[in-house]
């Protein structure tokens, strides 16, 4: 049996992969993929010197642990031919937004099934993963679950009913944040920066106030508070930022995203 295979081999795939290969916790040889699209089967089997199954079924029949990582509203064309080939000693990590432990018990009658929303910083192994266990989860495969997702980043298991909001905060996040940076950057280049030079402030002034958050600990308003001097500049533009309803839009943004995912 190969220790982990992937149903679906794309961005969220190869992201974990990469994690797992970096830290050794498996070696290609031992990691299955399948993915509907040739081209990509080829480009995976190439770059990470993975196994390449000939059907979502084989790959069913030859994992330990299966990763379930397409798009979730191809799952239900999927899920029905593979699920009968699970037996109980098997288990499934499902990445799909959206879909609650409940129903996927309803495509799996046997295995253990753990639920994860990773992000896509994964890639560089910066991720964020929230993970909920079912409640008969053994104490090997919580193990075995952490370990993998902790290659890709920051872990944290969560009761699953806050799985959606997670997805929706840390999941969707990047795609915010890169609205925020892009916008940075353009603000940027408006007042006379060279683009990359732009984009380069941006990124780093976004991963900079992040670190401090993470290894100080202070709160994202004690901040602020240290980079807005009375009557300075920074205030003038936190003032701005209150008239355009940043937060209120950002608050809409993970709200509209909860909604969405109540949806597939
Ligand atoms: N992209 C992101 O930032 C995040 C994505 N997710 C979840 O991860 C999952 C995968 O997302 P991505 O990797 O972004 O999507 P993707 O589109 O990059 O990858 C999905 C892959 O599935 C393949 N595929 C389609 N039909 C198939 C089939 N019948 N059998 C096997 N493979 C098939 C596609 O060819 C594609 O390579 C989704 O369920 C999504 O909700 C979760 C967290 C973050
Ligand atoms: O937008 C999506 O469907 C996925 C789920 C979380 C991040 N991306």
């Amino acid at each position: 049996m190969a220790r982990i295979g992937f149903i679906g081999a794309g961005n969220m795939a190869e992201a974990i992969i990469r994690g797992i290969l970096g830290n050794r916790l498996y070696a290609g040889h031992e990691i299955l993929v399948y993915d509907a699209n040739p081209q990509r089967m080829d480009y995976m089997v190439e770059t990470y010197k993975v196994v390449p199954a000939a059907s979502n079924e084989e790959m069913a029949e030859r994992a330990a642990l299966l990763v379930l990582a397409v798009k979730p509203q191809v799952a239900p064309s999927v899920l029905p031919s593979v699920a009968p080939h699970i037996d109980g000693d098997q288990s499934i990590v499902s990445i799909l937004a959206g879909w609650s432990l409940e129903t996927l018990r309803g495509y799996f009658r046997k295995g253990s099934l753990v639920r994860v929303m990773p992000n896509m910083p994964a890639l560089v192994g910066q991720g964020m993963s929230a993970i909920s266990f079912e409640p008969s989860a053994s104490e090997a495969l919580k193990k075995t679950v952490l370990d993998i997702f902790a290659a890709t980043g920051e872990v944290e298991v969560l009761p699953e009913h806050q799985l959606d909001a997670a997805g929706a905060l840390s999941g969707s996040g990047p795609a915010y944040v890169a609205c925020f940076m892009e916008a940075l950057a353009d603000a940027g280049v408006r007042e006379g920066l060279p683009r990359a030079t732009a984009y380069r402030l941006a990124a780093q002034t976004l991963k900079g106030t992040a670190a401090v958050q993470l290894e100080t600990g202070k709160l994202p308003a004690e901040i602020k508070d240290m980079v807005c001097s009375p009557g300075g500049t920074s205030i003038v533009g936190v003032y701005e930022l209150e008239r355009g309803r940043m937060r209120a839009a950002v608050i809409d943004a993970v709200h509209g995203a909860v909604l969405r995912t109540k949806e597939l």
